[in-house]
């Protein structure tokens, strides 16, 4: 039985003194939720508020990138093992944003993939079609080819830790959501690549995440569905209010 996930991705939001305020309201309002597994990926400057305001609760950490090196001179990054001594449990990768704006490509979210689970990190790693390629009819191909290369050659043990979170770039921060059937028809084709990689097992495990344009109002409808295992929530998870009626299911 896979437990269901909501991340928030807080994405470039939030001084600390924001992060505080926002995990203190969120705290109260999802108290006593455990059937649901909740993560908030603060900025990294709010890391560390953030994983001390979460000790103890039922509310865990992630960040939103990594380097795929343990450390050395790469100005303006942050390795695993950094994200790991802060207390995060997840780390997101190759979020279209970055992909988009920062060279990401599936070798390097191959990299920090390999390099999260080794850490003892958790990745979340994002795949997903842009409206173009979509409308060209090609969002099978695109989305069987990152994963394909972002979870390629991981030791069989390692499979069950990573989530897979689906983002159809037109469906970010755009209103537009994707039907909660085409959602469940391209995250159930996901989960078939991943058996045709690692096997039914690994990939009956393996939680796989909606995202883009989540809010209380369709989470219910997404939640439905048999192969969507929860969410990756960015605009919708900077209210406590919005997030914690996600987090509950609640319209
Ligand atoms: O990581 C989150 C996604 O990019 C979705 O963002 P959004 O909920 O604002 O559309």
């Amino acid at each position: 039985m896979r437990k269901p996930i909501i991340a928030g991705n807080w994405k470039m939001h939030k001084t600390g003194a924001e992060a505080k305020q926002l995990v203190e309201e969120l705290k109260e309002l999802i108290a006593g939720v455990e059937d649901v597994e909740i993560v908030v990926c603060p900025p990294f400057t709010a890391l560390e508020t953030v994983t001390e305001l979460c000790r103890g609760t039922n509310l865990t950490v992630g960040a939103q990138n990594m380097h795929w090196e343990k450390e050395g001179a790469y100005t303006g990054e942050i390795s695993g093992q950094m994200l790991k001594y802060l207390g995060c449990r997840y780390v997101i990768v190759g979020h279209s944003e970055r992909r988009q704006y920062f060279g990401e490509t599936n070798e390097t979210v191959n990299k920090k993939v390999k390099a999260a689970l080794s850490c003892g990190l958790y990745p979340i790693v994002c795949v997903g079609e842009t409206l173009e390629q979509r409308e060209a009819g090609i969002t099978a191909e695109v989305c069987r080819k990152q994963v394909e290369e972002g979870l390629a050659s991981l030791k069989d043990d390692q499979v069950s830790r990573v989530v897979v979170a689906y983002e159809p770039v037109w469906a970010i921060g755009t209103g537009r959501t994707a039907s909660a059937r085409d959602a469940e028809e391209v995250i159930s084709y996901i989960r078939s690549v991943v058996a045709g990689m690692y096997g039914e097992k690994a990939a009956g495990e393996m939680r796989i995440q909606y995202g883009g344009s989540v809010k209380p109002d369709n989470i219910k409808e997404l939640m439905e569905q048999p192969n969507i295992d929860g969410a990756l929530v960015g605009g919708a998870s900077l209210k406590a209010q919005s997030f914690a009626q996600i987090v509950r299911f609640e319209g």
